[in-house]
């Protein structure tokens, strides 16, 4: 498999490369060059798997020769050895014909480790083999950085920075990125938002002399295998309620639209998916563009969802690609034009066939706190505030197909918002309770491209 830049002038990579190189050198992502396709019958025989098998027939034609399959077959069961529940990504079901994906069953709770506890297995792999020491910097608006740091954490071929959002990130968290003691993780505190911390993670990638000197290497859905692993859990819930046979919708909480891009990559692939359902809460701007087809950048509102306080929704770029017959030239236009401007208009070719795909709603402070109480009183389910951003949502766009709303979080790592909500306070697990108690390690620095990459080649 070959992998090309949604701009269209960087060198086309094979997957491993693809997966250590991060941003493309033109400021794209990389996409594969085709959607490998898998028949009704590849997806029927999927039913009954352990999700380490499903994982195994979705990812392979991506990986290629990368990993041979024993090594990729091992890669995957060591990724996901830590869960604490055998499914891996469970379905609970909470209304008749509506489900939750459950996807925080791993160690830092929340979906981003479903696909960084496998790329850490993949970086390490591949690492060793090459004798090979990369830098890792990631943005994070909350849950991706622990996520990161944890599948990272004492590996001797990588050194892990992660830029979030000053105040701006629960307590847990935060503490998730600034209590691991390994001296090869680094957590910064950022004066900004989450989307100047991105910026900043594209801006280093755009140095290029940077870039080369210290060996960047990305883990946020600017990566490739991300988006892949995230593909999977598409097919696991998809087949447990009858795909191929029947279609089935899903609403995917959304801030950078890596997860929900990860839904459409299984539709392409063949999945039989009706709905794609974006629900933002009232960082809202994927919303406002599917209504209206202009792209425009607010600014960022804090919220209860903190993880989806997000403008610049980054993988949109990799969808926008699709919509414009992968014309690398137009997607590079676009994303001067939101650069410049702070906005675009889609064609209306492009808006057609995003609304071909998608749906979109929103859920308002108040609507995501009412959310979560009514799940709490009619389900006995106490979920999180971006789960509930999305419950709310699908409720609204929900047809004749089963819907799966994608749980992202685990409410404990949002405790007071949940509280506030149903008057439950989410506990951690056992194995998290002294997390208040461990001493943090950070670093402050201000949202300046020079004082972050000096701070970084200090450190290495
Ligand atoms: C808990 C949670 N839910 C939803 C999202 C949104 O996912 P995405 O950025 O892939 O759209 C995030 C952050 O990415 C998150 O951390
Ligand atoms: N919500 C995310 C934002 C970064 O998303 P990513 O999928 O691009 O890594 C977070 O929790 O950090």
């Amino acid at each position: 498999m070959r992998y090309i830049s949604t701009r269209g002038q960087a060198p086309e990579l094979n997957f491993e490369e693809a997966m250590l190189t991060g941003l493309a050198r033109d400021g794209g992502l990389y996409v594969p060059a085709e959607w490998p396709q898998m028949s009704a019958d590849d997806i029927a025989a999927l039913a009954g798997l352990p999700y380490e098998e499903v994982a195994f027939r979705v990812m392979k034609p991506f990986v290629d020769e990368t990993f041979s399959d024993a090594e990729f077959r091992e890669i995957i069961q060591r990724a996901y050895a830590g869960f604490d529940h055998a499914a891996r990504c469970p379905m609970v079901q909470t209304g008749p014909n509506d489900w939750l994906l459950e996807l925080h069953h791993g160690p830092t709770l929340a979906f981003k480790d479903v696909a960084m506890q496998l790329i850490g297995q993949m970086f390490e792999t591949s690492l060793k083999r090459s004798g090979q020491r990369v830098t890792i910097v990631g943005a994070t608006s909350g849950d991706t950085g622990s996520a990161a740091i944890e599948a990272f954490r004492g590996l001797s071929s990588v050194d892990v920075f992660i830029l979030y959002p000053h105040g701006r990130v629960s307590e847990v968290q935060r503490r998730q990125m600034t209590t691991p003691v390994e001296d090869n993780v680094h957590a910064l505190a950022v004066d900004g938002d989450f989307d100047t911390c991105q910026a900043l993670v594209k801006d280093m990638f755009n140095d290029l002399e940077f870039r080369d000197r210290v060996r960047l290497a990305g883990v946020n859905s600017i990566n490739w295998a991300r988006v892949l692993a995230q593909a999977v859990y598409f097919f696991t819930a998809a087949v447990s309620l009858g795909a191929p046979a029947r279609k089935v919708s899903f609403t995917v909480p959304t801030g950078n639209f890596g997860d929900i891009f990860a839904g459409y990559v299984a539709k392409r692939m063949g999945l039989p998916i009706d709905r794609l359902v974006i629900a933002t809460n009232q960082n809202d701007i994927l919303h406002r563009t599917l209504q209206s087809g202009a792209h425009e950048k607010e600014g960022v509102a804090p919220s209860i969802s903190p993880s989806m306080d997000i403008q610049v929704s980054s993988n949109f770029e990799r969808l926008l690609f699709d919509l414009y017959d992968r014309e690398g030239s137009a997607i590079a236009q676009l994303m001067d034009e939101l650069k410049e401007n702070g906005q675009f208009t889609l064609s209306q070719g492009a808006l057609d066939r995003l609304r071909a795909e998608f749906d979109s709603g929103r859920a308002s402070e108040e609507e995501t706190l009412a959310e979560i109480r009514l799940m709490a009183e009619t389900t006995g389910h106490v979920i999180c505030p971006h789960c509930a951003v999305g419950t709310k949502v699908a409720r609204e766009a929900h047809g004749s197909a089963p819907m799966v709303t994608l749980a992202t979080a685990h409410a404990a790592k949002f405790p007071d918002a949940v509280e506030q909500a149903c008057g439950i306070r989410p506990d951690l697990p056992p194995r998290m309770a002294d997390l208040y108690e461990r001493p943090e390690r950070l670093t402050r620095l201000p949202g300046e491209l020079s004082a972050l990459e000096k701070h970084i080649e200090g450190t290495l």
